[in-house]
């Protein structure tokens, strides 16, 4: 039996909708609540009671959807619609320094450089039609990834709907899930007291978690999102790229820069190689984009890489175990 649903309560339905969403993306994307978790709680209750009483009333971009009701029995390949690339690694300056000089001969001085971190998580795929996420995915092979929707739902950095006026048809975006070093040490400890294995690392941790068949498992750990590409949109550089993310609600890493010369990105990897244990979270390099979309068509791809991004990947670092500690004692 249908109910019609009174017009004041669908007005009402709305408003706490959309107040919901902006609170939720003040906390999870700015960092900067706006309502006290009592405040926030008492709507979404009141929003799920509302959905339960009117069913019509439910949209796939509400607050009150981001964890799936049952488990997946399996992922599904789906085929990325713009292929994810890796990145070619520079292991040391001299390296990176090459790299650029060849792209400075290729394009000459109008070059900018991008720097970016490069965050030690999960490639994460997401589509998004008329504005609403329709499917997230794994990098997988780059071409072919695995679904994982209904996990990448509950990441609340991950906006279910885009902010901002002019959506695109469609927007490719690309970015990194990972999972904050404290959220890591909780999790273990918890795997500890419940006798599973640890996880090794964060990143472990995150890839982990994402192929987890149950979504209440993921909703139940604080996984982050750090967009960095999108495809589609109306930018002309990576630089404006970054900012049309942000825009579009999603969280963009803030500690990025734009590089006249080699010289400036030198000084923010040395900055960051020496300062990334002051992060909250796992960072294993520094991605470093020619700026200009037009300067990257130029030099394009090869069959692996796109020649216009690196990745300056930091030095091993020397992990002391416990045995080496002992010995050292002996
Ligand atoms: C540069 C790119 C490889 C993304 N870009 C792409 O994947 C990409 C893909 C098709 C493109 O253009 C095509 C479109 C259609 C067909 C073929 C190419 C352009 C960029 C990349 C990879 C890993 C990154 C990482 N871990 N951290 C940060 N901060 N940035 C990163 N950036």
């Amino acid at each position: 039996m249908s109910t019609t649903v009174p017009p004041e309560i669908e007005e009402h339905t709305r408003t706490l909708r959309a107040l919901l969403h902006r609170w939720g993306y003040a906390y999870y994307v700015l960092d900067a609540p706006e309502v006290s978790d009592a405040i926030y709680d008492q709507h979404y209750r009141e929003l799920v009671d509302l959905e339960s009483r009117y069913p019509e009333l439910v949209s796939p971009d509400s607050p009150t959807r981001r964890v799936g009701e049952r488990p997946a029995s399996a992922f599904v390949s789906v085929t990325h619609r713009v292929p994810m690339f890796s990145l070619e690694n520079a292991f040391s300056q001299a390296e990176l320094e090459k790299w650029g000089e060849r792209l400075l001969r290729a394009i000459g001085p109008g070059l900018e450089f991008i720097c970016e971190l490069k965050i030690d998580g999960s490639a994460t795929a997401l589509s998004y039609e008329d504005g609403v996420l329709v499917r997230g995915a794994t990098r997988g092979d780059g071409v072919e990834g695995e679904e994982i929707t209904q996990n990448l739902r509950t990441i609340r950095a991950i906006p279910l709907k885009l902010l901002g006026g002019e959506v695109p048809a469609v927007l490719e975006v690309r970015g990194e899930a990972f999972i904050p070093r404290d959220e890591f040490e909780r999790i273990n400890q918890e795997r500890q007291a419940a006798g599973e294995k640890l996880f090794a690392n964060p990143r472990n941790a995150c890839a982990g978690t994402l192929r987890q068949l149950d979504s209440r498992v993921v909703a139940s750990r604080r996984l982050g999102f750090f967009a960095y590409t999108a495809h589609y949109g109306r930018a002309e550089s990576q630089w404006e790229a970054l900012a049309e993310l942000e825009s579009h609600g999603f969280r963009v890493n803030p500690h990025r820069s734009l590089c006249r010369d080699l010289a400036e990105v030198r000084t923010f990897c040395e900055h960051w190689e020496n300062h990334r244990h002051e992060l909250p979270y796992d960072t294993d390099g520094v991605v470093v984009k020619v700026n200009a979309f037009d300067h990257q068509r130029e030099v394009g791809f090869t069959s692996k890489f796109p020649r216009w991004a690196i990745a300056f990947k930091y030095p091993a670092e020397e992990k002391s175990t416990v045995v080496e500690a002992i010995a050292v004692q002996v």
